[in-house]
């Protein structure tokens, strides 16, 4: 009956959903019916059998209720209880058998023949194929093994030496179905059986290291970001306690989000800023975007984005401010009065925009230094009741400094326009463009170019700063613009500006500005008063005429205080009493002697022209009129140079007035009775003098014409008269500009006679009384009739002067 080879009766102990492969050893719980049967029908079969073998039972796999053909033979090993008391059997299966069909036997089991199942060999040779499968398999049974810490079944594997016996140990794995053990069981090759064991544990392991990868990934994921909030945490707390220990209470300016909140920001920006303060927090407080973030919600708050000055200005009051702040310029004032009554009215109905794109909705203030352009600004603010800032564009060369550098960049910072606004303090402040002239434009873009869509009333409702971007409505902005040159202010920036010309003082002007302004500020500044010192009008006009030269009044406000600070120092020393008077014959002691001599009060020698070939010009330089001396001599002839040599850093065009000036003479010049040949013979030097100050402009003609013609006639050049005129080659004056500036320029360098064109008559009437009260102007038309004026008569010819 115990026989291997042939067929055998045996109980059938049913496992369910179970299957054990031979060489297993699996405990069977007693309590089940089918179990218990089966054993004890084995047990007692063995009992009457006379070879005293183990009891022998079929285990059978039933999968879905249905057995399988095969069964394994197998042992029971043992009966007994298990540790918590439950009756079980321990049962060791040996080997395949294939079940044949139902019989009797002892007990209540079921007995089923068997017949021996046909394994391909009995022992397979370990060689080539099989022998490298045995070998991968016990790799990589080990390497699972060893993950899950079973050493003592490491050992007992690698011990294993059939080909089958080891595919067979699969059925021990967890990871292996019921359905992929019975396909084992099946299997009678053993080699394939082992190939089918391999890939079974190979799947499992890289379906295991996938997961692995995941469940790491998701742990670390979880680790740091628990990590990143516990540092925070603590970090905030660090900080707190460091604001508290220097008595700041830090967090709160640091709570971004709870400032945009409270801050009353118009939409857009409120949405822009909360963006920006979601991205701070998701960065890390060291991130160099953290602090760029910070600095920009930093500008954006400190923005007056609800502050507006109320316009409760009458023009009446606007005026009388006016007139407060600055003496005279009553022309001036009347410009920008109209102005404001203009803005005004459309304000009131409903109109923003003031003016169209050439009604200048800007007002350009452009004139000499000193004239008060930068104070006349700050009145037009007083008097609108708005907050006043200035902007300064000298020397602007980069776009960026207008419209602000990229947040990309390190540093970077906004534009001028949004920074005054924030200096201001109100959205509609009056900004005041300062030396506009002076804005230039190189590869970092057009500065120009940016400031058009400032001033441009159809754009600056939606100006965008490149640092800010958001959208910023200037359309409410006063502008106004300063300028020393007008031919320097970019043309198409002209384009929207409406002129307001300065031209500077008359001495009258400026004793009346120092007496009721410049005096008292600086009396307030050195600590005196009105009452304690005096400073007589014939003082203060000796200073505007003779210690200072200029077309404003500044150099005249530092030399008034200059004397205040002396006479506050020697009342301090004990050196002079209080209440004091400074009076003309004072200012010497004071400040030392006067720097400028009017020409006519010089002595004859003195005098500039007192040789031939220097005539008396005038001209107009961004510091205002000024008188300048032009001067020609000869060459001697053995030289040999016949050419015309200019110096004095002419321009072109003054370059060419001096060949239109040469030829005229060469032309002409025997009609009026000079030695012409010199001129074909010899070199002619003209020079300019103040060589290193750039000049330029038609309007020395006529007084290269005249130095020319005094130099070949020998006549000096009459020391009163100065001139202004182009001239053409037939010799006829033509017009020029810049009458007044010129005009006053003569007037305080002491001369008394002025040429001027003949068409230029009319710029006369700009020209205030007192001075042409004191001139005498003579509008010419043809340059001969200058000659016949200015030239001295031929009996004070020097002698050999001509030769
Ligand atoms: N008409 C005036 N009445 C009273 N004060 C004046 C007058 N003109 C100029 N001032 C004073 O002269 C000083 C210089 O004027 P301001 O600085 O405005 O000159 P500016 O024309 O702007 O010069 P710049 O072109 O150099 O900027 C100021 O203190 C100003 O108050």
């Amino acid at each position: 009956m115990a026989s291997t080879s042939a067929s055998l009766t045996l109980p059938v102990l049913p496992l369910d959903d179970e299957v054990v492969l031979p060489g297993m050893v699996v405990p069977l719980d007693l309590k089940d019916t089918e179990v218990r049967a089966a054993v004890e029908a084995a047990r007692s079969a063995a009992r009457s059998s006379v070879d005293s073998g183990k009891p022998q039972v079929l285990l059978v796999p039933r999968l879905d209720g249905s057995y399988a053909g095969v069964g394994t033979l197998a042992t029971v090993e043992q009966v007994g209880r298990l540790a918590d008391g439950e009756p079980a059997a321990l049962v060791r299966a040996v080997r395949r058998v294939r079940i044949g069909a139902g019989t009797t036997g002892p007990g209540a089991a079921l007995w089923v023949e068997t017949t021996p199942f046909k394994e391909s060999a009995v022992a397979v040779p370990l060689t080539g194929r099989s022998a490298e499968l045995v070998k991968e398999y016990k790799a990589v049974a080990t390497e699972w093994l060893r993950k899950r810490g079973a050493w003592q079944i490491v050992d007992r594997v690698a011990a294993i030496e059939g080909v089958g016996e080891l595919a067979d140990n699969i059925g021990y794995a967890p990871f292996v179905s019921a359905e992929q053990k019975l396909k084992a069981l099946l299997e009678a090759d053993q080699v394939a059986r082992l190939e089918y064991a391999l890939q079974l544990m190979k799947d499992h392991l890289a379906e295991e290291e996938v997961n692995d990868t995941i469940r790491k990934d998701v742990e670390e994921g979880v680790a740091k970001q628990q990590k990143e909030f516990l540092l925070r945490r603590q970090l905030e707390a660090v900080r707190k306690e460091l604001a508290e220990l220097n008595g700041e209470s830090a967090s709160e300016e640091d709570d971004y989000r709870a400032r945009v909140e409270a801050a009353e920001l118009p939409e857009k920006v409120r949405e822009a800023a909360l963006k920006e303060v979601e991205k701070l927090e998701r960065s890390s407080d060291q991130s160099p975007e953290g602090s760029w973030i910070r600095t920009w919600l930093d500008t954006v708050l400190e923005l007056p984005w609800n502050n507006r000055s109320e316009d409760a200005y009458d023009i009446a009051g606007a005026r009388a401010v006016l007139d407060a702040d600055h003496a005279g310029l009553s022309d001036v004032k009347d410009r920008i009065v109209e102005y404001l009554a203009v803005r005004k009215r459309r304000a009131d109905q409903g109109l923003t925009l003031i003016g169209g794109r050439r009604g200048g909705a800007v007002l350009a203030l452009v004139g000499p230094p000193g004239v008060g352009k930068t104070s006349l600004g700050e009145s037009v603010a007083r008097a609108m009741g708005r907050d006043f800032v200035r902007v300064a564009l000298g020397g602007v060369r980069d776009e960026a400094e207008i419209r602000g550098h990229r947040r990309t960049y390190v540093g970077a910072l906004p534009g001028r326009i949004v920074r005054a606004i924030k200096e201001a303090g109100s959205m509609n402040p009056v900004v005041l463009l300062d030396e506009i002239d002076k804005v230039g434009s190189d590869y970092r873009g057009d500065p120009a170019a940016a400031l058009l869509e400032v001033l441009d009333p159809a754009q600056n409702h939606t100006f965008r700063d490149h640092y800010l971007e958001v959208e910023l409505d200037l359309s409410d902005v006063v502008f106004l613009a300063t300028a020393n040159v007008l031919e320097a202010i970019p043309e198409p920036l002209l384009d929207r500006m409406e002129l307001v010309r300065l031209d500077g003082y008359t001495e009258d002007e400026k004793v009346v500005i120092a007496r009721d302004h410049l005096l008292p500020r600086q009396l307030e500044r050195a600590g005196l008063s009105a009452e304690t010192v005096t400073v007589t009008e014939a003082a203060l006009r000796k200073l505007a005429g003779e210690y200072t030269r200029e077309a404003g009044v500044r150099t005249l406000e530092r030399s008034v205080a200059r004397i205040l600070r002396k006479v506050a120092a020697q009342s301090e020393l004990g050196q002079r009493e209080l209440p004091t008077t400074v009076d003309t014959a004072d200012l010497r002691g004071l400040i030392g002697r006067p720097h400028h001599t009017p020409e006519a009060a010089q002595e004859p020698a003195e005098r500039r022209t007192a040789v031939p070939g220097v005539a008396t010009g005038l001209a107009v330089t961004g510091a205002g009129g000024d008188v300048l001396y032009i001067e020609a001599s000869l060459a001697d002839a053995e030289t040999g140079s016949t050419g015309l040599t200019l110096t004095g850093q002419l321009g072109d065009v003054m370059k060419e007035s001096a060949h239109i000036a040469l030829s005229f003479l060469r032309s002409r010049g025997a009609e009026l009775e000079l030695p012409v040949t010199g001129l074909r013979e010899r070199g002619i030097h003209l020079h300019v003098p103040a060589g290193a100050v750039p000049k330029d402009g038609p309007s020395a003609g006529i007084t290269m014409t005249t130095a020319l013609a005094s130099l070949l006639s020998g006549r000096k050049v009459r020391t009163d008269v100065a001139m202004t005129g182009e001239v053409s080659l037939t010799g006829r004056v033509l017009p020029i500009g810049g009458v007044k500036q010129k005009l006053l320029a003569a007037d305080r360098a002491g001369i008394t006679t002025v040429i001027i064109p003949k068409r230029n008559e009319p710029d006369l009437d700009d020209v205030p009384a007192e001075v042409l009260e004191r001139l005498t102007v003579h509008p010419l038309s043809d340059v001969r009739e200058v000659l016949a004026l200015a030239l001295e008569p031929a009996e004070v010819l020097v002698a050999g002067a001509a030769a």
